[in-house]
């Protein structure tokens, strides 16, 4: 049995409660095996890939908090520290009911080859809690913020583990945990990324993930032979990375046509209205029946079928497993040329296998959605500098950080014979920097 096999059988009975977390390892084992092949004494010997497969540590808490009512309410918190070779451990907090521990263990295993794609000195981690902010006043959020900090403090430090945001956790959260962490630890340093502009905050992080991945997607259709101006773009999701994709999308002349959350979506033919789908979600924190009733050439549609209409480009930029097989069909029979992930994992490994066959430009969230933890170790290095960049400057930066990683992936699945399949050449580059870090400092 070849190595690859032999982990991975190991990692399935080890796991078998995480379909997430084997999703994702699956994923990336199958697509490393010519660069394991060509190294497997080694990497056999010095147990590289079972180290991989193993957080170095996880945490999970009881996270105690009062609602309005006065009513005692428990969640449970999570941090995996997944993997530090390259760097302190980076990567969000996800907050909402869906969170288990495989679902933060995937996420952490993702965000190991991304930080490291992103070129930037990065490990890999992740966190959050089965806390739901929706519904909730300010204050009950609060309440929650600061009991999960009282205890995710002990494990973090802006050396060691620097937290940021994910689905549920935006900037009022970070605001409310770095309050408590400064509070209890009487440290003011850069211990979470995407803070608020008035306290040690990055110009360009709240746009980095969805405009860095316009970036990226418009590197690899120039590669490709199209533009994207012109093009008719689907985006699944309304949050932080939908919007910010919507609007740098327009940007570049696209028009963008749809948008969801988790109850319903919006076809708008005559192009999504970013200013008042920002209202509707980043003001209001409604449902997107505000923005279908406030623009006339909208349609709401309840439930899921973004990827029905006809589009050039799809983005899905709202959670895990949201692009199924039917849902690739859909979208190849309509002529659709290119799928970009902005979420993490949102398509199956059946549907991308089914979108690369039929030819499909192919950018796996690894490197497409990359934008936002490469803008947040550059908030880092604000931090630490003690200085704040102009907009112009993050955003030149996050541009070439995304144009390199487009590159490099591309280079690497050339290296190994496998030219534009663009889910292996991410898995590869991401890897091959972590592996030689790991091997240099020898079994730990
Ligand atoms: N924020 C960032 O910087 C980065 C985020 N990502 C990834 O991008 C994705 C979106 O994150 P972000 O925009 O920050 O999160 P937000 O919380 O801002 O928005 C999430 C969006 O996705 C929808 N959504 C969430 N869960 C589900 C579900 N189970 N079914 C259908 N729709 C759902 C939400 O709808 P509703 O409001 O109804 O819940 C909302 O529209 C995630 O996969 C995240 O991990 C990746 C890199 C960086
Ligand atoms: O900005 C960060 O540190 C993390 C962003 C994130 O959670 C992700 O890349 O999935």
């Amino acid at each position: 049995m070849s190595y690859v096999d032999e982990v991975l059988e190991r990692v399935r009975e080890k796991n078998a409660s995480e379909p997430e977390f084997l999703q994702a390892v699956t994923e990336v084992l199958n697509s490393l095996r010519p660069v394991i092949d060509a190294n497997e004494e080694v990497y056999r010997r010095e147990a590289l890939l079972e180290r991989l497969c193993e957080p170095d540590r996880q945490f999970k808490f009881r996270v105690p908090w009062v609602d309005d009512k006065g009513q005692v309410q428990v969640n449970t918190g999570y941090r995996v520290q997944f993997n530090n070779s390259i760097g302190p451990y980076k990567g969000g907090l996800r907050l909402h009911p869906s969170v288990n521990i495989g679902i933060i263990k995937f996420l952490g295993f993702e965000q190991i080859f991304k930080n490291s794609l992103t070129g930037l000195p990065i490990g890999g981690g992740k966190g959050g809690s089965d806390f739901d902010p929706k519904g909730k006043s300010d204050r009950e959020v609060m309440a929650f913020c600061q009991s999960f900090m009282t205890e995710l403090c002990k494990y973090i430090g802006a050396d060691t583990d620097v937290p940021a945001g994910d689905i549920g956790t935006g900037a009022r959260e970070i605001g409310y945990m770095f309050g408590q962490y400064k509070k209890i630890r009487g440290l003011y340093e850069g211990v979470l990324t995407g803070k608020g502009l008035s306290y040690g905050g990055s110009l360009a992080r709240t746009e980095a993930t969805g405009y860095g991945l316009l970036y990226l997607t418009e590197e690899m259709l120039k590669c490709n032979g199209h533009d994207i101006k012109g093009k008719t773009v689907c985006v699944s999701g309304s949050g932080n990375v939908a919007i910010y994709a919507t609007q740098k999308a327009q940007q570049l002349g696209a028009k963008v046509v749809t948008v969801s959350d988790s109850t319903g979506w919006v076809y708008d033919p005559e192009g999504i209205d970013v200013a008042l789908l920002k209202e509707v979600k980043e003001v209001k924190r409604a449902r997107l029946t505000e923005y279908a009733a406030a623009r006339p050439s909208a349609e709401y549609h309840e439930g899921r079928g973004v990827w029905s209409i006809k589009c050039d480009v799809a983005l899905p930029c709202a959670t895990q497993n949201e692009l199924l097989l039917d849902d690739a069909k859909q979208l190849v029979a309509n002529g659709c040329i290119a799928v970009a992930e902005g979420a993490n994992m949102p398509t199956t490994l059946e549907a991308t296998e089914y979108l690369q066959k039929n030819n499909v430009l192919f950018a796996p969230g690894k490197a497409a959605n990359a934008g936002g933890v490469a803008t947040s170790a550059l908030e880092m290095s604000q931090n630490s500098e003690r200085l704040s960049w102009t907009f112009e400057e993050v955003d030149a930066k996050l541009q070439n950080i995304m144009v390199n990683i487009f590159h490099n992936l591309d280079d690497a699945a050339k290296r190994y014979n496998m030219e534009g399949d663009y889910v292996a050449g991410a898995n590869i580059a991401g890897f091959e920097k972590v592996a030689d870090a790991m091997l240099a400092q020898g079994v730990c």
